[in-house]
């Protein structure tokens, strides 16, 4: 479960996220929706403690998070674009994330052996195309099982193929009760996973509810028609509310 209470963050004069709240309980996919720039990234970032918000609370399993890095060993999270040492192959990068998380033993290949990565471990990073680069990542963030997923667009750049089984592998988790946090601007990637839709622009929050909820007031099926509807209706400010 993650709660983020009056979460608020500026970068000089930019307000990146304007006192956010939001509570996500496990089994639900809330999807992280909003324009360039709105403040996704700088949220996800904030959970994960790579950026610093100068005020507010979040607290993961009731824990506060502030300074107790313990709580990033329960999150799978997969990076926009991945960063790995570039001289090391495939196989390298891999054991070596295993051996920093030695605590754990028993490890989730579905997506290393569904990505066929096994086929080339020996390739080295600096080689790879940006698809089989977020095939690495994906591997890397559901290898550990964790109790939560954060993942930052991760159907760009994947072949439909990848796409689909990445979304089979969400959802796979999501019936095991796992809570999934991810962002995409390719609404049809959203479809059929999203529970929840947290809508951001300019770092306030403008609405947070539940996919059917949003569905029942627009009469809408598709997601990409719902939110469109939603963003050419007024939202009265009680409707921000979960
Ligand atoms: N390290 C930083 N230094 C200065 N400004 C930053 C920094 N990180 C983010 N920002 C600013 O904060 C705002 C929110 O950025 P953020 O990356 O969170 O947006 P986003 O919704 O993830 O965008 P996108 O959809 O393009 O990925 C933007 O105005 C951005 O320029």
């Amino acid at each position: 479960m993650i709660e983020i209470i009056q979460l608020t963050k500026s970068f000089g004069r930019c307000k990146a996220l304007d006192n956010i709240s939001l509570s996500m309980q496990q089994g639900q996919a809330i999807s992280l929706l909003g324009p360039n720039g709105s403040g996704k990234t700088t949220l996800i970032k904030s959970i994960l403690g790579l950026v610093i918000p100068e005020k507010g609370t979040i607290r993961i399993n009731g824990q506060a998070v502030k300074k107790d890095w313990a709580y990033r060993s329960n999150i799978g999270y997969m990076p926009q674009i991945g960063r790995y040492p570039e001289n090391m192959t495939i196989e390298q990068v891999i054991n070596m994330i295993r051996e920093i998380r030695r605590d754990h033993t028993v490890y989730d290949e579905d997506l290393l052996k569904g990505f066929g990565l096994d086929k080339v471990r020996h390739k080295m990073m600096r080689n790879l195309s940006g698809g089989t680069r977020q095939k690495v990542s994906a591997s890397l963030a559901f290898l550990f099982s964790p109790g939560i997923y954060i993942l930052d667009e991760p159907t760009a750049g994947l072949d439909p193929v990848s796409s689909e089984l990445l979304k089979d592998k969400i959802a796979q988790e999501l019936s095991r009760g796992k809570l999934v946090l991810i962002t995409s601007h390719v609404l049809s990637d959203l479809e059929g996973i999203a529970s929840h839709i947290v809508y951001l622009q300019d770092g306030r929050l403008m609405f947070y509810k539940s996919v059917e909820a949003l569905q029942a007031t627009t009469g809408e099926e598709r997601l990409n028609k719902v939110i469109a509807r939603v963003m050419q209706t007024e939202l009265p400010a009680s409707s921000y509310a979960v």
